[in-house]
């Protein structure tokens, strides 16, 4: 069976400049490092603003971290005539491992269809990025029991000529929107049911290897009090965590999950 490595994603969504962004990382790492935090057990990745990422990437060369970082999101295209996009390319060349692709924020304020995001998960393999492809429903789309159809549509969108070699290398974050920023935390049946069926459904479009291999993530209000219930699910891979990445001891806690009986 494919071991996968828990993965702890921190999307500082649209706050901390370069300066607090640099002081923030560093935390983050002497936290970790005094907890002895074994890197190959737990990975941990931030996702910063674009305007941070120069800096982030000196910090990370400067003292060899083994925290990754990742974009919030890229552009469907190379290079050209696309004023205020930044390009795949741009991003591998500072050493960025992933890209969120489709974060509902995106989907919602920026009317990011699913073919756009198709193209964006192209765009962000083709560079060598790693996409964490974001999924999820809306309240009403929860209360009127479609989450699961709702949810694996938008995967099946997403994933359209994407091959299985490439699937199996790709990160799926299953965010209700409902439960983003709300303090509303799905339970952890609900964490389970949906990467549960989103495994299913990727063995359904590939194969059994490629389902096993795919690291599905929760997101949505993730802290350290419970994180740990929710990582027990075996479906579950890892968290995309917005606010609580914000503070650096928090984060250090959450990515401990296993170092601390929180939340059982
Ligand atoms: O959208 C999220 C991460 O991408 C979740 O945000 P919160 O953890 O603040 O609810």
């Amino acid at each position: 069976m494919t071991q996968r490595t828990p993965l702890m994603a921190g999307n500082w969504k649209m706050n901390l400049d370069h300066h607090q962004a640099t002081h923030t990382l560093q935390k983050l790492a002497w936290t970790l490092k005094d907890a002895k935090h074994d890197y190959s057990a737990v990975e941990v990745a931030v996702f910063p603003p674009f305007t941070d990422l120069r800096s982030v990437q000196t910090l990370v060369d400067a003292d060899k971290l083994q925290i990754t970082y990742g974009a919030q999101d890229l552009s469907a295209h190379e290079s050209g005539a696309y004023t205020g996009e930044i390009s795949p390319a741009f991003l591998a060349k500072l050493g960025v491992t992933y890209a969120l692709v489709g974060h509902s924020e995106r989907r919602e304020y920026h009317a990011e269809s699913d073919a756009l995001i198709n193209k964006k998960v192209h765009s962000a393999l083709k560079a060598g990025l790693v996409p964490i492809l974001c999924v999820g429903e809306d309240l009403d789309t929860r209360r009127a029991a479609a989450h699961v159809q709702h949810t694996l549509l938008q995967l099946e969108a997403a994933l359209a000529d994407v091959t299985a070699e490439q699937v199996r290398t790709l990160v799926i974050a299953y965010e209700p929107v409902w439960a983003i920023g709300t303090g509303e935390t799905a339970t952890p049946e609900d964490a389970q049911e949906m990467s549960e069926a989103i495994r299913v459904r990727v063995g359904e479009l590939y194969d059994a290897e490629t389902a096993a291999a795919v690291r599905v993530l929760y997101g949505g209000s993730v802290k350290s009090s419970n994180v740990a219930s929710i990582m027990a699910k075996p479906d579950v891979d890892g968290a995309l965590v917005g606010g609580a990445s914000l503070d650096p001891e928090e984060f250090a806690k959450i990515a401990r999950f296993q170092a601390h009986e929180v939340g059982l």
